[in-house]
This record gives structure tokens, sequence and C-alpha cells, in this order.
């Protein structure tokens, strides 16, 4: 048995000796906490490593139980260490999150001596998180909104690592846990994985609960015939770092409440159990990803806030730089609801504004408004107009970025064969390189290793670091949310041509 399974094992029976249990029979056995409804395993093509059934799960089912005491919260780390309180108490004025993650990194600066030991060494060593990005698998995003949103994020970690080095100084922390490095890992760590706590708006850290990959909202509704089930939201998108929002009142009598409302989350901290309680989002079958629902996320979001992305995402959001005079007129629909949907399709707010945006000002009168408002065509030679200026409007945003549609596809696949150790780098190959890969290689020093190998005639695959590794999955991740973009930009020129040839034709 490898040593990571190893742990796994001794990580899974820790939790069972702390009360966490996939079964709602309390007479079970102390050698895992799982084992009755879930199992851990790898799904290689949604999230790698994952929760598993191993049964058949019904809609609505208590699958996982956490009790409070083996939470990592703030409030938890504190309690256990007096040098940890004070240092808290005097240094009050960061913001919840922050604070966690200094404990998070004391916790982690006391290695095998600290209580949650078993469960900090499975935590990801790396994240993808778009906060981590350097600069340039930044700029390979392309789109001008996106870059911001990486530039955004990766300042605001900085100055939060600046705010936050005078509680690590207190707390003596040794220099590479204080570093920006260790603190990027923290925030992407609380960012990615915590579910959240009424008592803590920075949320905690759910051993075996945070396992659980994301399934977005929306995609499981055709999927069961069980009950379902009632979250209370009390927004319906999590503002803070914490995606999981309250199940409040859940009735444990078959661990399944009514009907209706918001399903945008599967479980919640239960104060009757004292315990977080996930539950089972739709059926499962046997061998199954059991997946949670971390919140409505556009593509953009979920790599900001959790390092990945969906190719097939139903609340993913394309927006494209649209006219100044545009978003005055759309006054009554917020700037956020001017966009596209993944599958080509305009926003009805888009529409809208274009429609009432490209008549004449002289006829925006009062039958046009109540046209426009209900969601209506004005007229037919309007609505070719809508059809074309979007047609064309994405056609120049698509020439206008660095690369095409095509030229990202073959870009994706060459670094996926750089990234693949079964496949070895010919020299006719690296030859064909395209520019980015060639300054990829440039600015990464990686020629050396490349050429190496190809002159050496070794015939083995190039083996590139860790580190190397890191940074060519984050630049992957960079390329396929463009390309997806791309995609959605080619669908809407399909889908706007469609109509007009319709509405032609009629
Ligand atoms: C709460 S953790 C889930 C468990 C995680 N896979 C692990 O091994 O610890 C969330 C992270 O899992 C990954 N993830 C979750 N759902 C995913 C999905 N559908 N596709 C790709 N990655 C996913 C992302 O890296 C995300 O930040």
């Amino acid at each position: 048995m490898d040593l990571e399974h190893q742990t796994m094992e001794m990580f899974l029976r820790w939790a069972a000796e702390l009360g966490l249990s996939d079964s709602i029979d309390s007479s079970r056995s102390l050698d895992s906490c799982l084992g009755h409804s879930l199992s851990v395993a790898d799904f290689p093509l949604a999230g790698g490593r994952g929760l598993g059934a191993v049964r058949e799960l019904r809609k609505g089912e208590l699958v996982l139980k956490v009790p409070r005491n083996a939470l990592l919260t703030t409030e938890s780390m504190v309690a256990k260490d007096q040098k940890l309180r004070d240092a808290i108490n005097l240094h009050g004025s960061i913001s919840s999150t922050q604070r966690l993650g200094v404990c998070l990194l004391y916790e982690m600066s006391k290695g095998k001596k600290s209580f949650w030991y078993p469960y900090l060494v499975h935590l990801p060593r790396d994240y993808d998180l778009s906060s981590t990005f350097g600069e340039f698998e930044k700029q390979a995003l392309q789109v001008e909104d996106a870059v911001w949103a990486a530039e955004k994020a990766i300042a605001k970690s900085q100055s939060e690592w600046k705010e936050a080095v005078t509680l690590m100084k207190v707390l003596d922390l040794k220099p590479k846990f204080q570093s920006l490095q260790a603190w990027l890992w923290a925030s992407a760590t609380i960012s990615s994985r915590t579910l959240h706590i009424p008592w803590d708006s920075a949320g905690c850290l759910c051993p075996v609960g945070d396992l659980f990959n994301y399934d977005a909202p929306g995609d499981d509704l055709n999927t069961s015939e069980g009950p379902e089930l009632v979250i209370q939201t009390s927004s319906p998108k999590p503002v803070s770092t914490t995606h999981h929002e309250c199940r409040n009142n859940a009735e444990e009598a078959g661990h399944v409440v009514e009907t209706q409302s918001e399903r945008l989350t599967d479980g919640g901290f239960d104060e009757d159990a004292n315990a977080y309680c996930l539950y089972a989002r739709r059926n499962y079958q046997l061998g199954e990803q059991v997946l949670l629902c971390y919140g409505t996320y556009t593509n953009l979001e979920l790599l900001e806030h959790y390092g990945f992305m969906l190719e097939e995402n139903s609340n993913d959001k394309v927006f494209i730089p649209l006219e100044t005079s545009l978003y005055s007129l759309a006054s009554s629909w917020p700037k956020d609801s001017l966009y596209i949907h993944q599958d080509g399709k305009p926003s009805f707010a888009l529409v809208s504004t274009l429609r009432l945006w490209l008549i004449p000002q002289n006829q925006r009168d009062k039958t046009a408004m109540r046209l426009v408002y209900a969601g209506s065509q004005i007229s037919v030679k309007n609505e070719i107009l809508v059809m074309k200026w979007m047609s064309d409007k994405c056609g120049r945003v698509l020439r206008d970025l660095p690369t095409s549609l095509l030229e990202d596809t073959v870009l994706l696949q060459d670094i996926k064969n750089l990234q693949d150790p079964e496949v070895c780098l010919k020299q006719k190959e690296t030859e064909a390189f395209g520019s980015e890969v060639r300054a990829f290689l440039d600015v990464n020093h990686l020629w050396d290793l490349i050429n190496g190998d190809v002159i050496g005639l070794s015939g083995k695959a190039v083996e590139f670091s860790r580190k190397t590794n890191r940074i060519i999955s984050k630049w992957r991740l960079s390329v396929q949310w463009r390309l997806r973009y791309k995609r959605t930009l080619v669908d809407c020129i399909s889908y706007c041509n469609e109509k007009m040839n319709h509405l032609s034709s009629t």
C-alpha cells in the first residue's frame, strides 16, 4: 500500500474517532468514517480526488455528518492554543478570512503536533486559482475583463498578505510560513474549500466534507424522482469566500425535507445535530461520483474562486465590450445582465437593449417601449438589425483577439502533449510549436530541457519539475478559458445568422 493510501486510511480512522460518519447508524465501526455511503476515489475527468457512491443513494439522503469538534475554524483552533488566542485578541483588525488564513498557517507550522495533522496532510500542495497566476498565464487569458479580474485577484491576495504579516510575526511563524507563497496557498485553501457556517463569515474547513467535487446548479434538475430539498438561502449567491449556505431547520426524519425553493447547496451546519450535514442532491448509482453544488458561478468566477472551469456550464456568461451609449440606454437592466449565454444565445436584457438602441430616437415611442419591456420584437426590420449587429460585433471581438479559435485548439493540444509524460517530444514536433509555446518555453527557460532530450536521443519523454508542471496547468486553464469564450462567440454568430435568415424568409 503506498504512503498516500496509508495516510488516507489513517485520516479516515481519525475522522471516525471524532464522530464523522457517512451513516446514520451510530454503532458503526471506528476503522473508517466512510464505507456505508461514500468512498474516496479518483475522478480524472471531474475534479480528480472526490467521493463516490458505494451504494445507490436517494436524493435528499444524509450522506455525511461532520461534528462541530472536527471542523477547522478560527474559533476551534484558537480554543486549543493559548498563544494563538492571545495573538488574535491583540490583532483583531484584519478580516475574519485573513484571521482564518493566519490560523491555518500557524496550524500547518505545528506539523505532526497539530490536532488536525491527519487532515492537513491531505490538503492539496498547490492551487490553480487565478490569484496564483504569473504574468504569462494571466496574459494568456487574452480577454481584457478576464486579465483585469486576474490582476485584481493577485493584487488583493498581496495586499491581504501584507496586512496579515504583522500577526504572523507576533506568532513568530517560520519565514516559509510567513511568505507570500504560503499566504497564496492558505488563501486558495480557504477560497476553494471552506463551507458556510453561521458564526464566522470566513467559514470552516470541513474534513472529508471538502472532498466533494462541484456540480453546477441546474444541471441535476431532471435526474431524480426523489423529493426536493428545501435550502434556506440567505442570498442567491454567496458573497463570502464560503460557498455553502445554511440548510437550517433540516428535518432529520428521513433526512429529507419537502419541495421547491432555490436549491443552490446541498447541506449546512445543523444546530440541533451540532454537526455539518451533507445530503445527496440527486439519486446516485453505485460508483458514481457524488457531487456538491458550491453555488452559481461563471467560468471566470470558478477560475477565480476554485481554480477550475467547466466546458459545459449553464451558468457561464460571456461579456463583450459594448458602446457607452448602449449601457446608458440599458439603465433598466443592470450592466451584468448584458451578456451571451454559453450556448451562444444573447441574454434577454442584451437583446431588449439592442432592440431599443437600434431604432431611431424619434421612433422610441410608448408602443416600442412596451414591446421591448414585454420581451417582444419591435419589427422584423429591427430584429434583423439586432441580429446583424450582434453577429458583426462578435466577429469583430474575435478578430481583435490575438489568436483564433483554431490556433487555440492546436495550442491546447500542444500544451497537453507537453504535459503528457507518455508523449515523447520529437524534434520535428517542437519545430512546429507556435509562437505562444515558444514564448512560454523562453520565459520559463525550458529550451535546454527540451533540446537536451531531443538531441540527446534518449527516447524518453521530457520530464518537467513539479513547479513547471504547475505553471503549465495554469497556462492550460487560461487557454481553455479563452477557447471556451471564443466558442461562445462563434455560436452566437451562428445563432444570429440563423435568426436573420429565418426573419428574412418570413
Ligand atoms: C472542495 S475541493 C474538492 C476536492 C478536491 N478534488 C480534492 O482533491 O481535495 C474543490 C476543488 O476540487 C476541484 N474541483 C471540484 N470540482 C471540480 C470539477 N467539476 N472539475 C474540475 N475540478 C474540480 C477544484 O480544484 C476545486 O478547487
